[in-house]
């Protein structure tokens, strides 16, 4: 699998984890992570089952907030605020599992995401009909592009529970991505799919990024993908960061393969 790749810029951080940590009652799940993640990077998350990814997913994202340590967007103290404080902030994520909206069309699936501009002043503004009507299209034209970036044309009116699992997992970008996310949380975007599927996936993850210039954060157990597409990348095991940096480096530093190895024994 072979990509190109822009630069980002390591100037510019968009998101810092520092010292994070949480527990699950006598478990600690992550224990005081350092993370800094630069502006257009599409940083990988890796690590084998149980290793922390989506606890500290779930920490940057609110859903979890750390109880020690603290989680900075574009310099600003985001760790603490409810979920949905955080996303309109610009951070935005998928899910492991397809969490589309059964029986909706795919079109009503991606509008969904454009839900978080819709201002509260809209449902009052029936006597700025005008004003109103201006805001929906320009709804509509940042869907429509998005539609066009990750080709959706040929089944946006189809019921998104009828299209194969690779579209439903498309589908799930665009709908993040239409919400025009500063930093955007992809976790295992390419689960279940086949090598086509996942090559297509890879091409309009990168296309989305050099298009729209949206720093992410990729879990991924498909090692090839990890080391196509991320700039840099950091291996948990255990809650503990083990390594950190160019995604080759990091991903065959001796630590990480001793911990995959570790696992495989243990499971066997
Ligand atoms: N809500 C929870 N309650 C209790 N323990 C939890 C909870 N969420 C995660 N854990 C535990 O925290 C540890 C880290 O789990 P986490 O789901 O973050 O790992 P992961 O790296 O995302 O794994 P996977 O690759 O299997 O998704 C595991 O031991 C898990 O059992």
């Amino acid at each position: 699998m072979t990509t190109t790749r822009q630069d980002h810029d390591p100037d510019e951080v968009i998101l810092e984890c520092a010292a994070v940590s949480r527990w699950f009652g006598g478990l600690q799940a992550l224990k005081g992570i350092d993370l800094h993640i630069h502006r257009g990077e599409i940083f990988g998350l890796v690590g084998p089952n149980g290793s922390g990814k989506t606890t500290l997913v779930n920490a940057i994202t609110g859903f979890y907030p750390p109880q020690q340590g603290e989680i900075r967007y574009r310099g600003e103290r985001i760790s603490g605020l409810k979920p949905h404080r955080i996303a309109r902030k610009g951070v935005a994520r998928t899910f492991q599992n397809v969490a589309l909206f059964r029986g909706l069309s795919v079109l009503d699936n991606i509008l969904l995401g454009r839900h978080l501009f819709m201002r509260p002043s809209i449902l009052g503004a029936a006597f700025y009909w005008w004003w109103a009507e201006r805001e929906e299209v320009a709804h509509r034209v940042r869907v429509e592009e998005v539609i066009d970036l990750l080709q959706l044309e040929s089944v946006r009116d189809e019921p998104v529970d009828v299209i194969p699992l690779g579209m439903q997992k498309r589908v799930e970008l665009a709908r993040a991505l239409c919400a025009e996310p500063g930093f955007l949380v992809l976790d295992e975007p390419m689960a279940g799919m086949n090598q086509e599927e996942k090559e297509y996936m890879v091409r309009f993850i990168l296309d989305a990024r050099d298009a729209m210039g949206t720093t992410m954060l990729l879990i991924e157990h498909h090692m090839d993908v990890v080391t196509a597409i991320c700039n840099r990348a950091v291996v948990l095991n255990n809650g503990e960061k083990i390594a950190e940096g160019p995604t080759r480096e990091a991903i065959n530093d001796p630590t990480v393969v001793a911990a995959y190895i570790g696992r495989v024994k243990d499971a066997a």
